[in-house]
């Protein structure tokens, strides 16, 4: 059974095939785009001095370069986390922020740059073995194997490991106690804010040094999005790094460490996360003023 039951078909095909050939040409409208785009302004940080994490690196991505078969989509986007590091990409719709994270799971065509995860270079790597390093992803939608149930699904999240860990599971189950109280339940039968617990919870089995979240918030009820936010706190606070993908930016932008905003396939701006909330040009451009 796949490890990643969310990936999208052509993702995967893509994974295995285009990897193995040469990167085709990007068309010529999205050459336009881009240049278009280089001529608002360079890569900048919103404030004098750009911000780099401090403390150890865990992610370093570097000039990268990818997309889906044929069709570049990124653009040399730089990106780092660092150890337990809380960073957001933040951006207009298509920008290419889920591609990121895609692109660093191993589920995209891989044409260029560097993608460095605690000091193994995983450029290239399928998201099976990409797992091994401690690098979780939970992706937007079909996140869960819907006709398994809550516990099934958790036990999936851990197969790769020769012994069960069952100080894992005692952990997810405290972290979300309604998937102990639902765990013999289907997971098709959970609600949005569920899936999305199961979804994190499964991820969390392997204990990842890095959890790449996309839209976490997508599709939840107002009153429980800040309860997500919350809960993706306080995995953070335990150690675990987060690399996050928000529709919801400000919310998103005031909860981390560090922002990206990601423009065309590009590095637009990157800061702390306040930095970015209270820069007037990326208020009035990407947070509605
Ligand atoms: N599987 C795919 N095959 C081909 N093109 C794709 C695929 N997934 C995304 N794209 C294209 O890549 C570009 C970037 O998409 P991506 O989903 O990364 O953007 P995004 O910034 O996450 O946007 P959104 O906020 O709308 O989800 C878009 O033009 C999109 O149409």
């Amino acid at each position: 059974m796949s490890t990643d039951p969310d990936a999208e078909g052509e993702s995967n095909v893509e994974s295995g095939a285009a990897r193995e050939s040469p990167p085709g040409d990007a068309p010529e409208e999205r050459e336009a785009e881009r240049d278009a785009a280089a001529t608002t302004e360079e890569t900048r940080s919103a404030s004098a001095e750009t911000t780099r994490p401090d403390t150890e690196g865990l992610l370093a991505v570097r000039d990268l370069d990818a997309g889906y078969g044929d069709l570049q989509v990124l653009d040399e986007v730089d990106l780092d986390v660092a150890d337990g590091e809380y960073v957001v990409i933040v951006g207009p719709n298509g920008a290419g922020k889920s591609t990121v994270m895609k692109s660093v799971f191993g589920l995209t065509s891989f044409m260029g740059g560097a993608i460095e995860f605690d000091g193994t270079d995983i450029a290239g790597m399928v998201p099976e073995d990409i797992i091994h390093y401690g690098l979780g992803y939970v992706p937007q939608n079909e996140n869960v194997f819907a006709g398994l149930s809550v516990r099934e699904n958790l036990e999936m999240g851990a197969y790769i490991l020769d012994e069960f860990p069952d100080d894992k599971l005692a952990e997810v189950f405290e972290r979300f106690p309604i998937l102990e109280e639902r765990q013999e339940q289907k997971a098709g039968t959970l609600s949005g804010g569920q899936r999305q617990m199961l979804a994190m919870g499964r991820a969390l089995m392997l204990d990842p040094k890095l959890l790449m979240l996309d839209e976490p918030s997508a599709g939840l009820a107002p009153d429980l999005v800040d309860e997500m936010f919350d809960r993706i706190d306080g995995i953070n606070e335990s150690g675990t790094a987060i690399l996050m993908v928000e529709q919801n930016a400000k919310e998103a932008l005031r909860r981390c460490d560090r922002g990206y905003v990601l423009v065309n396939g590009s590095n637009r701006f990157e800061d702390d996360g306040d930095v970015l909330l209270h820069d007037e040009e990326v208020r009035q451009e990407f947070l509605g003023g």
